[in-house]
């Protein structure tokens, strides 16, 4: 694989530790979701401590559903649907988001930047669940970061990168890339992209980012889900420019933004009702993130103005389309909006053929969208293929290395799904077998018959509906698996849950204090435990009633939650008990931490309707040491301490270990 940038020279510059890196609670979260054996529950307790990135999280996964799922409104829920690699880039990005929104390059702006980003970042999300080149939150990230090379440079170099921008606004024609190049010896995109592949982004993505805003230099890209990424990155930029863009310039930017959404093969009405939303969920992510956006474009007026100024000028069917170069394109877009109806319509590519067949095959697949290319050229084939994404390629055989490059075609990942029909000059068994082995699905003898050709037609139709409608099927598949697991993890999360105060109850406690002893114990790290027990609670309940007793259970559970560390957790194990688990804590560390419980709980005033109440807990602590058989030991030995503090009067810490003499 081709590196980015010198890689040599990104250690240098990582190693100096000027590159934008994230920071907090998204370092912890980062961390743990590197290791597979995380639970969902460990990352959860970490992510509640960024309120800030719950919320994202949460619209996040909400946005990867796609319309008509069940609302996500849980840390859990989200996680189980966005998959720790999303959620791991995601907090990359909001965690970069967070902390640069000013930086040292006076001439930069930052809040632009974002704003930017955030457009590219809904963009991508949004294409991806109708192109499906890759998943939604991952491409959400993508979009995002996709111009973190930019915030780098800025970050690394202020007042150089200050004058490329000066440069540009004197001279505007100027490509930045080339002037970063000059000035760095590296461009953004290939910083970016070196980035987001040591951030463990996987390659097509990085690969993407680093060709998109200069696609003609990624070369012809085999791997049809690069090309497609590369493609709605391309496009997700063109929607952040006009987003972004004063309003005389919207319709300059509209059309050929039109065209490339085409490309991708996305309706004129779908993609416009795609901007839409984008656009109310770019105001939407504004709020949240208290990024300023600006006014949303008019997308539906834009594009009818459009559609009158193509009409206007539009060449007769069957002439060569400017853009499309060696080839012709007749377009007849589907109609705006109506699913079912661009259900229908086939992406067809010709490659070869007379211009007799093209009319007939044009004839045959009446509402299709037709794409031609001479096959001499078996690249500019390939690259036509991935451009237009067909779902039935009709091949003239007797065009020069076909066998080649279907064969090429079919090894791609998109390539394996298309119907091809190739026109034989002759049924000899040479080229009916190399035809056959190259992986064409059905073949036409000429000359090319009408009725022959409706024949082949209709059945590649009908494969090519339930290929669709398969694709279709496992895709509601998916979504119902999802949410199942949604379910079965909310039946777990109940399950593991302390109705009354929130917390985890006794049978987290146990699963979780295995966990943490294997883990401490392979690791030779230290781990502490303290049974918390309410003192003279009987004579609460008996007092002032169960309804107080109750209140005052959850403000304790509260209360001790608040004091813990994030890697802390506390579990009700009994009717006015608690186990606090505190890895990596040695017995000293436990005692402080007892203390600090111990005091929290004492300060509490329980609303009883007349003078408040007081209370008080006592707390036994222990330390794990080597000459423990098991966890059982290390939590008898923490009650036993509970025991004594009852008989010491109540309201104090006890440990019957010394301190220094485990861990
Ligand atoms: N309100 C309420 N009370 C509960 C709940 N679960 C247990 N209890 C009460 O908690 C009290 C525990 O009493 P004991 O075990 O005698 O302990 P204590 O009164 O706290 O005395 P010491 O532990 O010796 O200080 C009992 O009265 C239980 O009924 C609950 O969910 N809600």
């Amino acid at each position: 694989m081709q590196q980015p940038i010198d890689m040599k020279r990104f250690e240098q510059l990582k190693a100096a530790g000027d590159l934008p890196s994230p920071r907090g609670v998204a370092i912890a979260i980062i961390r743990l979701t590197q290791s597979m054996d995380v639970s969902m529950a460990e990352l959860a307790r970490v992510i509640k401590g960024d309120p800030a990135f719950v919320g994202r999280l949460i619209k996040a996964a909400n946005g990867s559903l796609g319309k008509g799922r069940r609302a996500v409104v849980s840390v859990q829920d989200a996680l189980m649907v966005l998959g720790l690699p999303a959620v791991r880039t995601m907090a990359l990005g909001f965690s970069l988001l967070s902390n640069y929104r000013r930086g040292a390059c006076e001439a930069f702006d930052y809040t632009r930047f974002w704003s930017f980003s955030l457009v590219m970042a809904l963009s991508m999300q949004a294409l991806a669940l109708r192109v499906r080149m890759v998943a939604s939150d991952e491409a959400f990230s993508l979009g995002l970061l996709a111009r973190v090379g930019e915030l780098a440079l800025t970050t690394l170099y202020p007042a150089e990168f200050g004058r490329v921008l000066h440069e540009i606004a004197a001279a505007p024609a100027s490509r930045q890339l080339d002037l970063e190049q000059a000035a760095f010896a590296m461009n953004h995109c290939e910083l970016g992209a070196a980035m987001l592949l040591d951030w463990g982004m996987p390659l097509p993505m990085a690969n993407a980012a680093r060709f998109y805003e200069t696609p003609e230099r990624a070369g012809i890209c085999e791997d049809a889900r690069e090309a497609a990424l590369m493609q709605c990155l391309v496009l997700s930029r063109a929607i952040a420019q006009l987003c972004l863009a004063p309003e005389s310039e919207h319709a300059r930017l509209m059309a050929p933004m039109l065209r490339l959404s085409g490309r991708l093969g996305v309706s004129r009405g779908d993609f416009v009702a795609l901007c839409e939303q984008i656009g109310r969920d770019w105001g939407e992510w504004g709020r949240l993130l208290l990024l300023d956006t600006g006014r949303v474009p008019a997308f539906t007026e834009l594009s009818a103005r459009d559609e009158t100024a193509v009409a206007k000028t539009a060449a007769p069917a069957g002439e060569a389309c400017p853009e499309s170069g060696a080839d012709a394109r007749v377009a007849q877009e589907p109609d705006g909006g109506r699913a079912a109806e661009a259900d229908k319509v086939l992406r067809v590519l010709v490659v070869g053929a007379t211009d007799e067949e093209r009319g007939r095959i044009r004839a045959a697949l009446k509402t299709s969208e037709f794409f031609f290319v001479d096959g001499n050229d078996d690249d500019l084939v390939i690259e036509r293929a991935i451009d237009v994404q067909p779902q039935l390629m009709i091949i003239d055989w007797s065009q020069d290395d076909c066998a080649d490059w279907v064969r090429a075609l079919r090894s791609t990942r998109f390539g394996r799904s298309l119907y091809l029909l190739a026109l034989l000059d002759s049924l000899d068994d040479t080229i009916l077998g190399e035809a056959a082995e190259a992986g064409v699905d059905d073949f036409l003898a000429r000359p090319v018959r009408t009725s022959a050709l409706s024949v082949r037609l209709k059945a590649g139709r009908r494969t090519i509906a339930l290929q669709r409608r398969l694709e279709h099927e496992s895709e509601e598949l998916r979504h119902f698996a999802a949410e199942l697991a949604i379910s079965n993890r909310r039946l777990q999360e109940a399950a593991m849950t302390d109705v009354l105060t929130g917390v985890p109850n006794r049978r987290y406690a146990i699963d979780r204090m295995q966990m943490e002893w294997t883990a401490c114990a392979r690791h030779h790290r230290p781990l502490s435990v303290m049974i918390v027990d309410l003192d003279d609670f009987k004579e609460v309940n008996d007092a002032h009633g169960h309804d107080v007793g109750d209140m005052a259970l959850r403000q304790v559970a509260d209360a001790l939650r608040s004091e813990l560390r994030v890697q802390d957790v506390v579990c009700r194990t009994g009717g006015d008990e608690f186990l606090v688990i505190c890895p990596d804590s040695d017995l000293n560390a436990a005692l402080a931490c007892g203390e600090r419980l111990r005091a929290a709980a004492a300060g509490l005033q329980i609303d009883t309707g007349g003078p408040s109440l007081r209370l008080s807990v006592s707390i036994g602590v222990a330390t794990r040491d080597d000459s423990m058989p098991g966890m059982k030991a290390l939590t008898k030995l923490a009650d036993r301490g509970a025991f004594l503090a009852k008989q010491r009067g109540r309201n104090c810490v006890v440990a019957l270990q010394v301190p220094g003499s485990a861990f």
